[in-house]
């Protein structure tokens, strides 16, 4: 298991909650002042949806908008989600836009082990994203290789209904399986699930209209993370049943948080 910084700005050890916005969703008439906004009101991380209209239905943005994210908030996690066909091929040119992070699809490529090997080998922390029909069982082999495993409450670019039960015990499983692991939901999260899927073992709130429909960002972020069990006093034990070990501690930080 790696348990080494990868890059400077995605440690792996005691995870704690962060919050994301996914950059797809700001007016991107005012995009540096969405980020900033965003930086300002607590979020470390800034999720970056990027689909081809092949592997995913739907066309987002590509690199040049990470780059510009890159630009505006030089300080902030850049995590890029590949929601392309054969991800393979995109490693290097998201890398060189300022990604500190690369997921994609194992469904996307014949050869999941060595993209995540590229992604490393390009300086970036590697991860794997979890359709809704994507079992755990089925990324298992590769769970060592990567830093980040995204759970998908939603099928991307179509639709539909959000599994959120599913997602739950996924997030569950994959905490057992890696105590130290970034865990991040995506798709629909807002402040009414958000509490579910941090007490189940997720550490990275992704969220798109939650954010960026709001005029207090801050009281946004404050709101999805408010009852994130690392805080004394909150209920801890779902994190705790799945943090590994026996007699090993909550995967969650006691006292780190950005609204803390
Ligand atoms: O990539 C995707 C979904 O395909 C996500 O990152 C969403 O764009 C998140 O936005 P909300 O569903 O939270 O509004």
């Amino acid at each position: 298991m790696s348990t080494t910084i990868t890059k400077q700005r995605v440690t792996l050890g005691r995870v704690r909650p962060i919050v994301a916005p996914s950059v797809a969703k700001a007016n991107f008439l005012a995009l540096g002042a969405e980020l900033e906004a965003c930086t300002a009101a607590g979020c470390e991380w800034l999720h970056c949806s990027v689909q081809d209209g092949v592997f995913v239905p739907k066309v987002s943005f590509g690199a040049p908008v990470v780059a510009a994210a890159r630009k505006a908030c030089p300080d902030t996690v850049i995590d890029v989600k590949l929601g392309c066909i054969d991800p393979e091929n995109r490693v290097a040119e998201f890398a060189a836009a300022g990604a500190d992070a690369i997921s994609f699809h194992p469904e996307a490529t014949k050869q999941p082990a060595a993209v995540a090997q590229r992604i490393r080998d390009a300086g970036v922390a590697p991860g794997i994203v979890l359709n809704p029909g994507t079992a755990v069982a089925s990324v298992a082999p590769l769970l060592d290789m990567v830093d980040i495993a995204v759970v998908m409450l939603v099928s991307p670019g179509h639709g539909g209904p959000k599994y959120t039960e599913q997602a739950v015990e996924k997030v569950k499983a994959l905490r057992a399986l890696r105590p130290d692991l970034h865990i991040s939901v995506d798709g629909g999260v807002n402040e009414k699930i958000a509490p579910e899927l941090l007490r189940a073992g997720a550490n990275v709130l992704v969220a798109g209209g939650a954010i960026f429909k709001a005029d207090d960002k801050k009281a946004v972020v404050a709101e999805l993370i408010r009852n994130a069990p690392h805080k004394r006093g909150n209920d801890i034990q779902a994190a705790d049943d799945h943090s590994g070990p026996a007699g090993s501690a909550s995967a969650f930080e006691d006292d780190a948080c950005p609204d803390a």
